[in-house]
């Protein structure tokens, strides 16, 4: 299986349980682990034959930057919904890095991974 990665996507929006955090933007850092068989476009050289991770950024900072999330969870579950239904992408690990969240900590957040990798080609 082939990966498509896209790491350290910066966005700012409005998300956590406290009523001080619905009232500031806070920055959230994405990584993505995206499953894609790049042979045919390793052959073609041509961006149709692959999954674009430009076109996936510009979704991924569109749907984060206009959402307004209570839960780290919710977000990355929607966010991996995204990647696999829109993009075709049959297996993703999503890290939501929270950074700065909690006093003491460098990081918190979430990892998820949904879909299948194994590849039957
Ligand atoms: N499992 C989670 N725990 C917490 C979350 C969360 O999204 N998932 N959020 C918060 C607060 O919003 C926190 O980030 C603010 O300091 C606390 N726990």
């Amino acid at each position: 299986m082939d990966i498509i990665f896209l790491r350290g996507l910066q966005i700012e929006t409005i998300i956590g349980i406290y009523d001080w955090e619905r009232e500031i933007r806070q920055t959230v850092i994405l990584d993505f682990e995206m499953a894609c068989d790049i042979r045919k476009a390793a052959q073609s050289d041509a961006i149709e034959d692959t999954l674009d991770y430009k076109a996936v950024s510009k979704r991924v900072i569109d749907f984060v930057e206009n959402s307004q999330f209570f839960l780290v969870e919710t977000m990355a579950e929607q966010l991996a919904q995204i990647i696999r239904n829109e993009f075709g992408v049959p297996w993703v690990r999503l890290t939501l890095n929270k950074k700065g969240a909690i006093r003491g900590a460098s990081d918190v957040g979430v990892i998820i991974e949904r879909g299948d990798k194994s590849c039957h080609a």
